[in-house]
C-alpha cells in the first residue's frame, strides 16, 4: 500500500498500530503533523524473518527455481555436474543493515561454517562482537561478499540502494538477498544484472509491486528465487506480532508508554 492509499478518519483517531516491523507504508510525516502516534511490531519477528533470510540464501545458491522446474517438467538433468550451485561454507556474508533481523540471521548462521561476516550502516553495533561480524564501508562489503543480505528499512535513503552501480561493485558470484522492502532494490537494474551474469543469483522475498505480476520479466529468469512476502508468516510470529500491536493500542488509549513506539 503506498501513502496515497491512506485515508484519515479524523481528530479522533489516536494511534496507528501496524503489524509489521517496516512503517513505510504508514506515512509517518503525516502521523506526525497530526499529532498520531505510531507503534510497529519489530523484535518479535526476527527470528522467523531471518529463517526466510538464511531459506533465501540457500534457495538462490543452490538454484531452487531451476530444479524446482526440471521436477515439475519431468526434465531432470542427469549427470556429475548438472546445475551446480554455491556453497555458503567458507563464503564472506555481508549484512546491509545489521539490526535485529540482520544479527538473527548472523545467529542462525553459526552452523554453516561461513568464513567471514561484515556488515555495514550508519553505525557499529555492539552486538556485532560476540556474532564475529566485522564493520566495513558499505562499498567494502559490496566488493567482499558472495552473499549480502538487505535488512534495512525503506527510507529516502536506501531506496534503490542496489541499482546499476552498486551491482557493478559486486562480485560475478555474487548472491543478492532482499527480507527489507522491495524498492530498496532497482529491479530493472537487478533484471539485467542477472540476465547477463554480472551477479549470480538473488533471492527475494519483497518485490515491486507486491503481488508481482505473473508475467513479470523477473520471474523469467532461472537464477532468481522469489517469495511472496512471507518472512513473519508463521502462526507463533503472527499471533506475537498481533498481540503487541493490540497492547500498543491498549496502552495508547489508557495513557500508557507504547510498548514498541516509533519515534516520529
Ligand atoms: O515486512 C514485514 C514487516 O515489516 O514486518
Amino acid at each position: 500500500m503506498t501513502s496515497e492509499h491512506l485515508v484519515f478518519p479524523g481528530p479522533q483517531l489516536k494511534i496507528v498500530a501496524t503489524v509489521s516491523a517496516g512503517y513505510n507504508h504508514c506515512n509517518p510525516d503525516e502521523l506526525r503533523a497530526r499529532g498520531v502516534k505510531l507503534s510497529n511490531t519489530p523484535e518479535v519477528l526476527s527470528s522467523t524473518v531471518a529463517e526466510i533470510a538464511v531459506s533465501l540464501m540457500l534457495g538462490a545458491a543452490r538454484r531452487f527455481t531451476e530444479n524446482l522446474q526440471q521436477v515439475r517438467s519431468g526434465e531432470w538433468e542427469i549427470g556429475f555436474d548438472k546445475v551446480l550451485g554455491q556453497d555458503l561454507r567458507g563464503s564472506t556474508v555481508g549484512f546491509i543493515g545489521f539490526g535485529g533481523i540482520g544479527q538473527a540471521t548472523a545467529r542462525r548462521l553459526a552452523g554453516f561454517e561461513v568464513a567471514k561476516l561484515v556488515y555495514s550502516g550508519h553505525r557499529e553495533k555492539p552486538e556485532a562482537k560476540s556474532l564475529g561480524a566485522e564493520f566495513v564501508s558499505q562499498d567494502e562489503l559490496l566488493r567482499q561478499s558472495d552473499f549480502i543480505v538487505l535488512a534495512v528499512p525503506l527510507t529516502n535513503e536506501t531506496r534503490h540502494m542496489i541499482n546499476s552501480e552498486t551491482l557493478a561493485t559486486m562480485k560475478k558470484n555474487a548472491i543478492l538477498v532482499n527480507v527489507g522492502r522491495g524498492d530498496l532494490v532497482d529491479q530493472e537494474a537487478l533484471y539485467d544484472a542477472l540476465k547477463s551474469h554480472q551477479i549470480y543469483a538473488a533471492g527475494l522475498d519483497v518485490t515491486t509491486p507486491e503481488p508481482l505480476p505473473k508475467d513479470h520479466k523477473l520471474l523469467t529468469l532461472p537464477n532468481i528465487f522469489i517469495l511472496p512476502h512471507i518472512g513473519s508468516a508463521t502462526v507463533r510470529t503472527r499471533s506475537d506480532m498481533a498481540v503487541l500491536a493490540a497492547n500498543n493500542v491498549v496502552s495508547a488509549l489508557t495513557g500508557k508508554p507504547l510498548l514498541t513506539p516509533v519515534h516520529l
